[in-house]
């Protein structure tokens, strides 16, 4: 399902003296099947958009395309349940929102709540489990009882039970030690690929966004701002500035690396992987020329 925001605004607290607007007029698309990353400094609106794309928000200006849902400043829109099974959010600290007796139940209480039978919700929480990398002996206990990283992976099994089409994560990996960043972002990766998942995350990691993003969505003072390929973005790196943003660590190593022997490279490397293979193939040229 794609989505698609049309000269959207949002105002919280409207027409009240609290009243604080988050979102200017903000165009953009997000096709079916693709990995986007929302980017931003803080406070930049991206937790206000993302809430928009499963109509927890409604715009106060604008129209918001949920597949074919339109939600409209102003008008009621009709069978929004349906798109919330559709578009799942992972939110901040998903391991706050768990509350059922044992894990099992925790899984198969989103499901059932949209008319999943007992079965199928149940069979669907034994495959989710090994999915999210626990043992299947985690179901009959307590959410509680388990580690901060084993109590995420729980939350988002939970929202996978749901069968989205959309998964959208805020800061999914927030907390959670490197490896467990790791693994996190590439079982997202792999659902993506393996499943069409059509995948928004909201990060602050400028690694991720270049490791795993189809495309970028900058969003300043909550505007849009720019939008492109990792390698698009992060080539032009005083205009990130402007927004307050940084490249990723290996970018800015690699301008570190260009000024050293005076020469750029072909491209703009996004890992580390990519910049040794440039690297290899500069002492090649220059082997064959001398
Ligand atoms: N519930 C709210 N009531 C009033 N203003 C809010 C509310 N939530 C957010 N805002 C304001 O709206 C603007 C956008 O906030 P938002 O949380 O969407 O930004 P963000 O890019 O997600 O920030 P962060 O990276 O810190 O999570 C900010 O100025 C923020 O202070």
């Amino acid at each position: 399902m794609d989505i698609k925001l049309q000269q959207v605004s949002y105002a919280y607290s409207q027409g009240t003296p609290f009243e604080k607007r988050a979102l200017f007029d903000v165009n953009f698309e997000i096709p079916s099947h693709t990995y986007q990353a929302i980017i931003g400094h803080t406070g930049s609106g991206k937790s206000t958009i993302l809430q928009h794309f499963n109509a927890l928000l409604k715009p106060t200006t604008g129209i918001v395309q949920l597949g074919d849902r339109t939600v409209e400043a102003g008008k009621k829109a009709k069978d929004l349940k349906a798109v919330r099974q559709r578009v799942g959010i992972v939110f901040q600290f998903p391991e706050h929102q768990l509350f059922e007796e044992t894990v099992l139940k925790d899984i198969m209480f989103g499901p059932m709540n949209f008319g999943v039978s007992a079965t199928e919700a149940e069979a669907r929480a034994r495959e989710l489990v090994r999915l999210v990398g626990l043992p299947e002996n985690v179901l009959e206990k307590s959410p509680f009882d388990l580690s901060g990283g084993q109590m995420r992976r729980v939350a988002i099994a939970g929202v996978l039970a749901m069968e989205p089409e959309v998964i959208v994560l805020d800061e999914p990996t927030a907390g959670l030690d490197p490896r467990g960043q790791k693994e996190i972002m590439e079982m997202f990766y792999t659902l993506h690929q393996e499943r069409n998942l059509t995948t928004i995350l909201v990060t602050h990691s400028m690694e991720d966004a270049a490791r795993y993003a189809d495309n970028l969505i900058i969003m300043h003072e909550g505007k849009n701002v720019l939008s492109g390929t990792p390698r698009e973005i992060f080539k032009d790196i005083e205009t990130l500035k402007q927004f307050r943003l940084e490249p990723p660590r290996i970018v800015r190593f690699q301008q570190k690396v260009e000024k050293m022997i005076n020469t750029s490279l072909a491209k703009v490397c996004l890992t580390e992987e990519e910049l040794a293979i440039e690297m290899a193939r500069l002492l090649r040229e220059e082997r064959a020329e001398s």
